[in-house]
């Protein structure tokens, strides 16, 4: 059995874009984990965020871990950039157009951490070979390209199959779910076998940031019986 324990991961598509620096630092005193950084590139989901330039301003704004989600076609191709500009650790889709064990080798050979993304419509067999190459796994539990969506609980069974798989190999594999995580929906992510919550409008909307952490880590902590 894992026994990570619960990271939250506040998703900065929803913080205040004219403040960036300023919101990610108030989220890091709240006690968040990691920061979330989605990366948009207008074709591969049907909207655009940011890129480069924004996670080399955001890391010597923050300690925190920069995890880096690529919703872009060709991740392959930016690695480097998004590498040099500070980022930990990189999630990037299995369905985009880049091999992922070349792109994994790529990331991990620069001592960062490499994570696969599935869309709600891939099934969790499709990531199985590559499960000891990588550190995460994240399940979107909306379609990506927008915050503010509905956690689709369909994708329940995915996370418990990729945690079974995970411990069949003996893989100490983190499991993220990235759309419509909140105290409602947390726990039900985590008693699948999830340990890292990414949030955007849960968080971000909130006045009280650490409020805010705090309610979400101890649904999650309940959900799995903490
Ligand atoms: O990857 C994303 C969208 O593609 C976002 O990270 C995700 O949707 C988080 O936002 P929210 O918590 O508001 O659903």
């Amino acid at each position: 059995m894992h026994d990570f324990p619960i990271l939250i991961a506040p998703s900065i598509l929803s913080c205040d874009f004219a403040a960036m620096g300023e919101d990610c630092r108030a989220m890091e005193r709240a006690g968040a984990d990691w920061l979330h950084v989605d990366v948009m590139d207008g074709h591969f989901v049907p909207n655009i965020s940011i890129g480069v330039p924004v996670v080399k301003s955001l890391r010597p704004a923050v300690k925190l871990p920069l995890d880096v989600h690529l919703m872009i076609s060709k991740p392959l191709d930016y690695l480097g950039a998004f590498l040099d500009a500070g980022a930990d650790l990189i999630t990037f889709h299995i369905e985009s157009e880049s091999e992922p064990a070349l792109a994994i080798a790529t990331i991990r050979k620069r001592g960062k951490r490499a994570g696969l993304v599935l869309k709600p419509a891939t099934p969790a067999e499709r990531v199985f070979p590559f499960l000891p190459l990588i550190d995460v796994v994240m399940v979107m539990t909306v379609e990506p390209g927008f915050g503010g969506q509905k956690f689709m609980p369909g994708m329940l069974p995915k996370i418990e199959a990729l945690r079974e798989e995970a411990q069949r190999q003996g893989l100490p594999l983190h499991i993220e779910v990235d759309g419509g995580i909140d105290p409602a929906t947390a726990p039900l992510a985590v008693r699948a076998g999830a340990d890292v919550l990414v949030a955007g409008s849960a968080l971000f909307s909130k006045p009280d940031y650490a409020g805010a952490v705090r309610d979400l880590r101890a649904a999650a902590e309940a959900g799995r019986g903490l």
